[in-house]
């Protein structure tokens, strides 16, 4: 893949504690596709360290589980809900150090079920922490049904993805 087929996405809930681009508390992450897959390059600020300049192991959990949300979202065009995940922790990761996020589909289950996988890399390019996760595929009118965000955001959200 060359760099120019690299897309970035669109921002569409400011106040997400992972990708809320107003949210001063949040990671603030961002994401780039290419259709196969998401990346997403992030430097963890040290609020969100655990031991001294370790990134805490929940935080790199909601990395790996964003991640995988805006993966299952954008390839398959619908709404989601993480049914479960599971995470290994293979390095530490240091606070305030750039870090390559990135999410694919690893197998399409059903209509309704996708499995994906997500990866933290770190400047040397070694896998620090990766997860596989099981989400649960809604079209917006079933999304809408659930009560999990009002209609306009749902509209405004939809467009966005695609
Ligand atoms: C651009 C992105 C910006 C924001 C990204 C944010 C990402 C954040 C991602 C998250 O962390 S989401 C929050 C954490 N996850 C949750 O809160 C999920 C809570 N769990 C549930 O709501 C339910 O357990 C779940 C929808 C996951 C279904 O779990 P089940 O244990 O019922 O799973 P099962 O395998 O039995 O069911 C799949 C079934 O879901 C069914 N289903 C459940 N609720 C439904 C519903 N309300 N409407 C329609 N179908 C529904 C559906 O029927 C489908 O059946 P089929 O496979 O037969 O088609």
């Amino acid at each position: 893949m060359t760099e120019t087929q690299w897309k970035p996405l669109a921002g569409v809930d400011r106040e997400c504690f992972a990708c809320g681009w107003e949210n001063p508390y949040g990671l603030q992450m961002t994401f780039e596709s290419n259709g196969e897959q998401l990346r997403s390059g992030l430097t963890v600020k040290e609020r969100f360290r655990g031991w001294s300049n370790l990134v805490h192991g929940g935080i790199l959990s909601t990395i790996l589980d964003e991640m995988m949300s805006w993966t299952a979202i954008h390839l398959t065009q619908r709404f989601i809900l993480t049914k479960g995940m599971n995470v290994s922790f293979k390095k530490p990761v240091k606070i305030e150090t750039p870090l390559i996020i990135s999410g694919y589909i690893k197998e399409r289950i059903s209509d309704r079920k996708a499995r994906v996988v997500a990866e933290i890399r770190d400047e040397a390019g070694d896998v620090c922490a990766l997860s596989e996760g099981e989400f649960v595929l809604f079209t917006m009118e079933e999304f809408g049904s659930m009560g999990v965000m009002p209609e306009e955001e749902l509209t405004e959200m939809a467009a966005a993805f695609s």
